[in-house]
């Protein structure tokens, strides 16, 4: 079996290489751990270092091409993305467990993501400022940064990497990437497809490995300028930490995303998009719903249905066609989830699921059946703490005052969603969640490449936003100009 498995090299300074010590990990299939998905470089210090160094060296050549030129890299990198998608989908499904019709969907995303910056980008202009004197001309431009950090996590491993890969690109900064390690391959293939395309050397670097080993060289060292990073809150606190005074900070981190059900609620919707919200990517999604905020009134018809639609889910294998929920992304993950079950058995009451599946193909994956629990009090750590599993908590609340208040009841602040007809709720409910993302009538999850995506609270770094011209905003600095004559 070991034979067989293919080798992935990083990309530093335009080339294919392995990393210096010669060391590799293996990456494998969360579905059935029998497979092995790909061996890829451990890299150490001295990669990292030399792919700052390939980054630095090229990125005034890379600031000074023609925009029109690296947007065409970006949109030949979309066809290569697109041509591929079949082989690329089952890649990511393969590490990463998701279903493969929505590993295809990441990948076709991640394609358009390219194509939006490629656009975007050439629209990203200054301003000019009236001003007393005829002979002189205010404006300001915008400059690209430098040497950029990308860190991705793998729960989106194209998706994500793909909306800091493309905005950093076409505003003319180099980059250094590196992939999670418990879904690299994706990534890789992003790296491959700009390579394809024609990206410079050293425009883009890869390097796969292990936070500790990689993880200080691209984010202490004095050449980047930037990192965007998506993760754990207490990764990316400590990242934090440690940067440069003069590196600029996007970091999107953890939630504990509220779904508020009203009592004028279309209920089959809102189990609907509790369902969507809690279980998709079973329950790995950072804006994932997974507080249920209910009024009395419809609490247990809510509830009931909310059983039987999850009783009637299909887990398996993200490569069968029909299956609702996968395996979780890593054993590490499945423990995490195991552990919350165990702490909302003590603290709350168990409806149904959050077993860990065993027999037949179960046998070799990170399988759980998704649970919910009831009776839940917003203080309990299974309603404050990220679970990141397909886990419910059904949290009883008075009224709509009462349910603002305590969806508001958490360090985070990523996406929130209300299920109601009423004009005043929604109103109130738009100005007053703490959210960065505020859904009516929709799940929790899911945002557009052209619209801005962050958090509020411990969900992200204050600064700058993901995703739309937010994203390009990041990626350059402006310069004011006085020119006289
Ligand atoms: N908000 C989100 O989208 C995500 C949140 N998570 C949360 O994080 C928990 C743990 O998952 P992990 O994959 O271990 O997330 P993590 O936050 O440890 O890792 C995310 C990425 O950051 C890198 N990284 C971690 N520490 C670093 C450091 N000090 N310097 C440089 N790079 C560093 C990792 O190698 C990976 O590429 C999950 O249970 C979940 O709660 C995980 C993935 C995505
Ligand atoms: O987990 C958070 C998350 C999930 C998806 C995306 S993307 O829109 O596919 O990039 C972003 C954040």
């Amino acid at each position: 079996m070991a034979d067989t498995v293919q080798t992935f090299l990083n990309y530093i300074n335009g080339a294919w290489v392995p990393c210096l010590l010669g060391s590799t990990f293996d990456n494998l299939n969360p579905a059935d751990t029998r497979d092995v998905v790909g061996r890829f470089q451990a890299s150490g210090p001295a990669d990292a270092e030399a792919a700052v160094q390939a980054a630095q060296k090229a990125f005034e050549g890379w600031r000074k091409l023609a925009i029109g030129k690296r947007a065409k890299i970006l949109n030949d990198a979309a066809s290569y993305l697109e041509k591929n998608v079949e082989q690329f989908a089952q890649e990511l499904t393969r590490e990463e467990g998701k279903q493969l019709n929505q590993a295809r969907d990441e990948f076709l995303r991640s394609a358009q993501t390219f194509r939006f910056y490629a656009t975007e980008g050439q629209t990203l202009g200054g301003e000019t400022y009236p001003q007393d004197d005829a002979n002189l001309h205010v404006f300001s431009h915008r400059e690209p940064l430098g040497v950029v950090t990308v860190i991705s996590p793998w729960n989106f491993p194209a998706s994500i990497p793909a909306r800091k890969l493309a905005p950093a690109l076409i505003t003319g900064n180099t980059v250094v990437f590196k992939p999670s390690s418990d879904a690299p391959l994706s990534g890789l293939r992003l790296v491959e497809a700009l390579e394809k395309a024609g990206v410079p050397a050293g425009v883009v670097n890869c390097v796969t490995g292990r936070a500790g080993e990689v993880g200080p060289v691209i984010t202490n060292s004095q050449a980047i300028r930037a990192i965007s990073f998506t993760g754990s809150t207490s990764a990316g606190t400590q990242i934090h930490r440690t940067v440069h005074l003069s590196t600029r900070l996007q970091m999107e981190l953890g939630g504990k995303n509220p779904l508020i059900v009203m009592e004028d609620a279309d209920l089959d919707l809102a189990v609907d998009l509790a369902i969507k919200g809690g279980f998709s990517l079973t329950g790995q999604a950072c804006t994932g719903t997974s507080r249920i905020l209910v009024v009395p009134s419809v609490k247990a018809a809510f509830t009931d249905k909310l059983l039987t639609r999850v009783s009637q889910l299909k887990i398996g294998n993200g490569m069968a066609p029909g299956m609702d929920l996968g395996p979780l992304a890593t054993e590490k993950q499945l423990q995490t989830v195991l552990n919350y079950i165990d702490i909302g058995k003590r603290e709350a009451r168990w409806l149904c699921g959050g077993e860990r599946l065993t027999g037949g193909e179960f046998d070799h994956g990170y399988y759980l059946s998704p649970a919910v629990f009831t009776d839940v009090k917003n203080s309990m750590r299974i309603a404050q703490e990220e679970i990141f599993g397909p886990v419910l908590a059904i949290i009883e609340v008075a009224d709509f005052d009462d349910a603002l208040r305590q969806a508001n009841d958490s360090q985070y602040g990523l996406s929130a969603s209300i299920v109601t007809m009423n004009p005043r709720y929604m109103h109130v409910f738009t100005n007053e969640i703490q959210s960065g993302t505020v859904k009516i009538n929709r799940t929790t999850t899911g945002n557009l490449v052209n619209a801005p995506f962050g958090g509020l609270k411990n969900s992200s770094t204050s600064t700058f936003r993901e995703s739309g011209r937010a994203g390009l905003e990041f990626f350059t600095q402006i310069k004011t100009v006085y020119r006289g004559i």
